[in-house]
């Protein structure tokens, strides 16, 4: 049977990732008029900040540290945001700069090639509400998939496929009330680890956590 062809698009910047940094760089292109379209194959802007997250976070970083471009935190909202006030941020950083419209949302990138006869860039994605496969042709690409995306386990653990309890990674954990009286290993002394050792202890559990190499010393910064 014969396949019908790719439906394409065409842009001036394509943005892959619709996480604050794919947004960002979107709104700056924008109001400077220059086309863009942003592609994400999850169905919403910031997925990991939406839907891998655990229930108490808060950024770590003062907010002046975690603003996008052209659009300031009020003075009223907290140093440290709640996870849910930087959603909301986002959220109204798509609508100030009128980014929905660009959005391409459950569109997973496979391929991007450049084509120097041609001076583009040819990307091909799966549409995966349609099934389909799309094209995209852009004089530049930006890559703004992020680093954390998608979760990082050891391999080879022996008997962790023999091991009767839960074993999570940091992307599924909400709450160290879920855990109440038990025993818990967290593996990993980042700032995932380390809050959700926190976590876990205020919530009631018992918990020990491996450090690999170094406790990592904060950094102090004056607020
Ligand atoms: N509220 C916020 O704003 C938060 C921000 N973040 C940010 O998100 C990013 C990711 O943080 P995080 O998820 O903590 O990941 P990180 O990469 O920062 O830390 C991973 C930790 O896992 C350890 N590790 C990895 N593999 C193994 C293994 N096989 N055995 C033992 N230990 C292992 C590493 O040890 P080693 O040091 O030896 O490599 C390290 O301590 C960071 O930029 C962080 O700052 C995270 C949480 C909250
Ligand atoms: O607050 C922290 O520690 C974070 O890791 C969040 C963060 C890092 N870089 C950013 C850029 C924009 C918004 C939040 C962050």
């Amino acid at each position: 049977m014969e396949q019908s062809p790719a439906t394409t698009f065409f842009t001036t910047v394509l943005i892959i990732g619709a996480g604050p940094s794919g947004l960002a760089v979107a709104a700056c292109l924008t109001t400077k008029h220059i086309p863009v379209l942003i592609l994400d194959r999850d169905d919403s802007t910031a997925p990991l900040w939406r839907y891998r997250t655990y229930d108490r976070l808060h950024l770590h970083l003062p907010k002046q540290y975690c603003q996008l471009p052209l659009l300031p935190y009020p003075p009223s909202s907290p140093t440290f945001l709640p996870c849910a006030d930087f959603i909301r941020y986002l959220d109204d950083y798509v609508a100030t700069f009128g980014l929905k419209k660009h959005l391409k949302l459950r569109r997973r990138v496979d391929s991007a090639k450049f084509d120097s006869a041609a001076a583009r860039w040819r990307v091909s994605a799966a549409n995966l509400e349609s099934g389909k496969v799309e094209e995209y042709e852009a004089r530049f690409l930006v890559v703004a998939t992020g680093e954390n995306d998608e979760p990082v386990l050891p391999v080879g653990i022996t008997g962790l496929d023999r091991f009767k309890g839960d074993a999570v990674h940091s992307q599924q954990y909400r709450t160290g009330k879920a855990y109440d009286g038990l025993d818990v290993l967290v593996v990993g002394s980042g700032n995932s680890g380390m809050e959700i050792a926190c976590d876990l202890a205020e919530g009631g559990a018992r918990c020990a956590i491996v450090v690999r190499s170094q406790v990592r010393r904060p950094i102090l910064l004056s607020v």
